[in-house]
């Protein structure tokens, strides 16, 4: 089989061209070794890039330890690189993932990806929770830099609300106006993964609903690099909402299915 290996602001995917179909896609273990950083390849997540009636392709997202999960962000923009790579498309498309359709396009070297519309974001009196694709808890805290991400996700990702389904969980700071710096838990990864799309999508929204901002184009400085997220608002919330960053492949190479 051959796979090939992209991150966008490192968060990173072995991806496969699964046009003919030939990868098992309930073997659950094969997908999670494969993920695995010293007994695979190494992946936040694994994904395929299918055939569609409708649009230029489909994208059907694995989580590191080997199970379907929700949208991806960071991978949707990398399937897009993909399917450029494969002369799939050329610097615009329409395709469909697991909550829907997506249009993206490359311009300047990014890639734009546009994200479900957000009508209901929860507001407690420490956090926020919202579903853009995944779902999301966004927490403000100080002292990011040196903050303890993974015990602290962890935590929140396997308490009440959440329990057993979970959430990712989001760690956030402010840096200035329209500037935050952001370090996610991920679920299904069961870390602190260095970017995550859904995550600074959902942080964006949250920091503009919460008052934090006013900005409609928001900066979210994550470990593994800087990702923009712009929106607009409507009566019912947000809409055209656009996660733009890098995308690159990193290598290809050959692996036994
Ligand atoms: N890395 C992601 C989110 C992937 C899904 C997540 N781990 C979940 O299970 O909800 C992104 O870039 O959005």
């Amino acid at each position: 089989m051959t796979f090939y290996k992209y991150q966008g602001t490192g968060n990173d995917f072995v991806i496969v061209d699964n046009r003919l179909q030939y990868i098992n896609k309930k073997d659950t273990k094969r997908i999670a070794t494969i993920c695995d950083r010293r007994f695979g390849i190494g992946a936040d997540g694994f994904i395929l890039l299918e055939n569609d009636k409708n649009v230029d392709f489909k994208m059907v997202y694995y989580n590191a330890d080997g199970n379907e999960s929700t949208m991806c962000g960071n991978g949707g923009r990398c399937i897009v690189a993909f399917a450029k790579f494969l002369n799939i498309i050329e610097n615009e498309t329409e395709f469909i993932a697991i909550d829907g359709l997506h249009k993206a396009k490359i311009e300047d070297g990014l890639v734009h990806l546009q994200m479900q519309d957000v009508s209901e974001i929860e507001s407690y009196e420490n956090y926020m929770f919202l579903d853009t694709g995944s779902p999301h808890h966004v927490e403000i805290v100080s002292g990011l830099k040196d903050f303890e991400v993974k015990s602290n996700g962890e935590r929140i990702r396997n308490g009440v609300p959440y329990n057993e389904a979970g959430s990712n969980v989001n760690f956030v700071e402010q840096l200035s106006t329209e500037n935050f710096a952001v370090r996610t838990y991920e679920r299904g990864v069961e870390d602190e993964t260095l970017s995550c799309g859904t995550g600074v999508t959902a942080v964006a929204l949250a920091m503009h609903k919460s008052g934090k901002t006013k900005a409609d184009k928001i900066s979210l400085q994550t470990q593994g690099g800087p990702l923009n997220v712009t929106f607009s608002t409507n009566d019912n919330g947000y809409d055209n909402i656009w996660l733009i960053g890098p995308a690159e492949q990193v290598f290809k190479g050959e692996i036994e299915w």
